[in-house]
């Protein structure tokens, strides 16, 4: 044998060695996790994270918990997005419910190790917690201090990749983890301050019946808005977006708000202008509002100042004493300077009277996106039956359809009668009835009307594509049969 292949066999017997060495040192950090009291096992596992470190040229990064008086964020989005990778076999894991959750979150225990790919690179983490007598000499203070830390190791090729891609994906997703997480809050004005309680409304985009290419423009709407933090910037616009919610009572609006919530994930403030005292309070409670949140003024047109100005004076006027609400200040709320306070906020105002609020803060621009919501029509009729009794044919649809082209039920008159029974047909039953009665009443009034959402929503897309090329201009959709104008 020449001296080249003496060399390259003791060479293929080292890598042999190595690789078994490394296996077993990889197999040795599993047990110690698992079997080792405390301080022993840092010690082995600093010493293996070495071994195998220097056999299969890996990098260990170490994230701990805090650094110099600071916690360190990277350490937090990485445990809260660990939470989701954790797998069937691992072994050891703790569980948590505190008393603002209504979860339980489970998450990795000291000592255990998981696996994570990501663009095909294989990243291992180990949690490593280490408890020591504390030397503080303050009174009260611990006898024992923690320090916490994940042990990252990959191939140190990938040390540029871990940092530009895998890194700023953790942050990325731990929001989003956190988000979905949160119970979402309900927020409302008294006495000039924020009160809230839980939001508990189960209304989803999948719950409500609307016309369904109307309910794709919205809440693609709302994912682009949340996406285009850049984009305003660059435009140098407030990161916000406005939707006019207008139709009768009981068609949806309520709810779609609150889907609109569960969707984004974001808090709603529920403005009631009638307990406000004055633009001050006003102004008092905008600034009290977190970001990526909802403010909400329900019927905005029962509030006598933002009535159309033709009926109330002055846009700048102010109720005697000066202590009312004034519609200057709702217009500065919507889009003035005060509306540049906080980002990725929604503003929505409803009303069922569209006709009666003030032509300011309908003009272009203002709010964003009209949105009508309308009565009741075949195709939000089988989303409700679908809802309610599971089903998407039956006998009796075709004779309900014929009715409600021709009679103005809401989808909440709809729904009373849906719930009235647990079986299909009686509750069918019990609607035909209902619409009929309803033909009755109306009579000549409401004859031959039809669905008449389709041009409505080519409307509404056809002002979205203005809206995009940075015009300002606020977009009209509909979302089920129109209003029977009335005097
Ligand atoms: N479009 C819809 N889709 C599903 N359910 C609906 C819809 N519209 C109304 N409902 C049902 O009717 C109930 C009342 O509706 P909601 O409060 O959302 O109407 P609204 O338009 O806000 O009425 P108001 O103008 O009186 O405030 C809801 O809780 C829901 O059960
Ligand atoms: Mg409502």
């Amino acid at each position: 044998m020449d001296s080249q292949s003496q060399a390259i066999e003791s060479a293929k017997k080292y890598l042999a060695a190595a690789t078994s060495v490394a296996a077993t040192a990889m197999l040795a950090r599993t047990i110690i996790s698992a079997y080792f009291p405390d301080e022993l096992r840092r010690l082995i596992s600093s010493s293996l994270d070495k071994l195998i470190g220097h056999f299969y040229g890996e990098h260990v990064v170490v994230i701990r918990q805090n650094e110099g008086l600071l916690t360190n964020d990277l350490y937090d989005a990485a445990t809260t997005y660990l939470r989701t990778k954790i797998s069937p076999t691992s072994k050891r894991l703790r569980a948590n419910k505190n008393r603002h959750r209504t979860n339980i979150i489970i998450s990795l225990d000291d000592g255990e190790c998981l696996t994570d790919i990501f663009e095909g690179v294989q990243y291992k983490w180990q949690l490593v917690i280490h408890r020591e007598r504390s030397n503080s000499l303050y009174a009260g203070s611990s006898p024992v201090e923690e320090a916490r830390w994940l042990a990252l190791s990959f191939h140190r090729k990938y040390r540029e990749v871990a940092v530009a891609s895998y890194f700023p994906h953790i942050l990325e997703r731990s929001k989003e983890i956190k988000a979905a997480d949160r119970q979402l809050k309900l927020y409302m004005n008294e006495l000039g301050n924020w009160n809230c309680v839980h939001l508990q409304h189960p209304a989803t985009s999948e719950t409500l019946a609307m016309e369904v290419e109307l309910k794709k423009t919205i809440f693609d709407d709302l994912a682009r808005f949340v996406n285009r933090k850049e984009y305003y910037k660059r435009i140098g616009k407030a990161w916000k977006r406005g939707y006019l919610l207008f139709g009768p009572p009981g068609t949806g609006k309520s709810s779609l708000i609150a889907a609109m919530a569960n969707y984004l994930r974001f808090d709603i403030y529920d403005l009631d202008l009638n307990g406000i005292n004055g633009n001050t309070d006003l102004k008092r409670l905008l600034f009290g509002m977190a970001n990526k949140s909802m403010l909400v003024i329900e019927d905005i047109d029962c509030s006598i100042n933002v009535q159309n100005r033709d009926d109330e004076g002055s846009e700048t006027e102010t109720e005697p004493g000066g202590k009312a609400v004034t519609l200057s200040g709702i217009l500065n709320l919507i889009d003035g300077l005060w509306s540049a306070n906080g980002e990725e906020r929604i503003i929505v105002l409803t009303t069922n009277y569209r006709d009666r609020l003030d032509p300011a803060l309908l003009r272009p621009g203002r709010m964003d996106m009209h949105i009508h919501m309308g009565y009741c029509g075949p195709n939000g009729f089988r989303k409700l039956v679908s809802n309610y009794h599971a089903i998407d044919e039956h006998p009796l649809f075709e004779e309900i359809e014929g009715l409600l082209k021709e009679v103005e039920a809401t989808p909440a008159e709809v729904a009373e009668e849906l719930i009235r029974s647990d079986g299909a047909g009686i509750a069918l039953g019990s609607l035909i009835l209902f619409l009929r009665d309803k033909r009755k009443v109306g009579g000549e009034e409401v004859k031959g009307r039809g669905e008449e959402s389709h041009d409505g929503i080519q409307n509404g897309l056809e002002c979205e594509k203005i809206d995009r090329e940075e015009k300002k201009v606020g977009s009209e959709i509909t979302g089920g049969r129109k209003r029977k104008s009335r005097k």
